[in-house]
């Protein structure tokens, strides 16, 4: 039948799923990741890194930068389950008005393929969309249904965007 409890079981199926995928060096990411992960009931994984990050800020931004620079992927230490999936949302903060360097790994390591891909940031002032032509070109060609995404610094924008976007539990 099409009563409401076969509609909310049905979206229950773990290829259904969700997962809450996050990097936050100084805890701005994460404070986001953790109120998207509550609202949309998915799963909650933060990024490890090889090597991690420096948290002092003049280091980190010298990593960063030279991360670059070089075009260095740095590897990703998670082993996630993808297949479990169906919708990716991605946090990571905007360094240099784009995605952290470990976004590229992120793309290429995990099996991406008929999933959608939400990104999130969190910047001082950056919009999302400074981001967007590089996770562009990061999805390219792996038949990735990757979305807008949004800035998640405002609870509030963020509430909207799940909202608009069905991604609420
Ligand atoms: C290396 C580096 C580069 C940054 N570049 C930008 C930028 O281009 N635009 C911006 O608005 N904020 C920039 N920021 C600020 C961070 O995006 C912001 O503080 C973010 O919320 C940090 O997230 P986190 O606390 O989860 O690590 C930069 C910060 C760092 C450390």
């Amino acid at each position: 039948s099409m009563n409401g409890s076969t509609v909310k079981a049905a979206s229950k199926t773990s290829s259904n799923k969700v997962l809450v995928v996050y990097y936050s060096n100084s805890g701005t990411t994460e404070a986001a990741a953790k109120r998207i992960q509550k609202q949309t009931g998915g799963d909650l994984v933060k990024l490890k890194l090889s090597p991690n990050y420096p948290s002092d800020y003049n280091k980190l931004t010298k990593v960063a930068k030279r991360q670059i620079d070089k075009n260095i992927h740095p590897k990703i230490l998670n082993k996630i389950m993808m297949n479990k999936y169906k919708t990716v949302l991605l946090g990571f903060p905007t360094w240099y008005q784009r995605p952290p360097m470990f976004i590229n790994t992120f793309f290429n390591k995990y099996n991406l393929k008929n999933k959608t891909v939400v990104p999130f940031t969190t910047s001082m002032s950056s919009p999302m969309k400074v981001n967007r032509p590089y996770l562009k070109k990061m999805a390219r060609g792996k038949k990735i249904n990757l979305q807008s995404g949004f800035r998640a610094n405002s609870a509030k924008k963020t509430t909207k965007y799940l909202k608009n976007n069905n991604l609420m539990k």
